[in-house]
């Protein structure tokens, strides 16, 4: 893991500087994409926008989604799941909706610009800079491409840590017609997401944004365990 952490950021710093934002979206070559600046010019939300970003992150199934309505209702955030609006995609047919529902399918993520693109719309649409962001980054291509299209980075993180058993139980139990809610796709989203998500949290645990949150518990006592963390910083914004 730690590996592939470094010679990652060792890409990210070492070559070209265009910004991705000038280049076609789904053209993206892993060197440019990789080394781009952060776009920081006309038209990027970051200043446009007073942006307050909250991450939430945790395998499939801890509890994300449940504790997202939590927040929203208590301190006034807008609530957007990144896979929420993959399925939204797919819904309206589109292209791109085609190779998403072929990569959910399979419990695989999503090329990263596909699922910026989606919650760059989102943002800019809304009049609220207060966003949580659900269920992304899910590895560190997602995290460098909101980095570079969107040009911000999240105030705060929080990971729900919740075991293997309690996630296939609860994703089990959902019931909401899901086509990844079934025993082979919920396994291999458990194997991606142990293969993934560790890069994302040693880098922002690393920067002092990262709230870990045991999610084992009723969804009340979780979401004292959450409460804190926005309490903070109710006054700052
Ligand atoms: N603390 C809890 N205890 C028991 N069940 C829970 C708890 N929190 C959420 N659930 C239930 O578990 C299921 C999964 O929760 P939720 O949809 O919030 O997870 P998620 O992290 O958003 O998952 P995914 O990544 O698959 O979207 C839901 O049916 C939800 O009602
Ligand atoms: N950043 C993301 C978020 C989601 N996806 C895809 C793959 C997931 O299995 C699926 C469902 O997401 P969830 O509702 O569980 O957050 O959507 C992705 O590729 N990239
Ligand atoms: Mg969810």
């Amino acid at each position: 893991m730690w590996r592939r952490a470094t010679s990652l950021s060792s890409l990210i710093f070492s070559s070209s500087r265009r910004p991705l934002r000038d280049q076609g979206a789904y053209s993206l070559k892993a060197w440019e994409f990789f080394c781009a600046e952060p776009f920081k010019g006309e038209g990027c939300l970051s200043k446009e926008k007073n942006l307050f970003i909250t991450f939430v992150l945790g395998g499939p199934g801890s509890g994300k989604g449940t504790q997202c309505a939590k927040i929203v209702e208590n301190f006034g955030y807008t609530h957007l799941s990144a896979g929420e609006l993959l399925r939204q995609e797919i819904a309206s047919n589109s292209e791109d909706g085609a190779v998403i529902l072929d990569m959910i399918k399979e419990g695989k993520i999503v090329p990263s610009e596909m699922t910026v693109k989606l919650l760059k719309k989102e943002m800019e649409s809304c009049d609220n800079g207060k966003f949580l962001i659900d269920g992304f980054p899910r590895n560190e291509e997602n995290r460098i491409a909101f980095e570079q299209i969107i040009g911000a980075e999240p105030n705060s993180v929080l990971f729900f840590d919740c075991p293997e058993e309690e996630m296939i139980k609860r994703v089990l139990n959902r019931n909401e017609g899901r086509v990844d809610d079934n025993i082979d796709t919920i396994r291999k989203r458990l194997k991606v997401f142990a293969a993934s998500h560790y890069p994302v949290i040693e880098y922002y645990s690393k920067k002092g944004k990262l709230y870990k949150i045991d999610a084992i518990g009723t969804e009340d006592e979780i979401f004292e365990r959450v409460r804190p963390v926005f309490a903070a910083c109710k006054g700052a914004h």
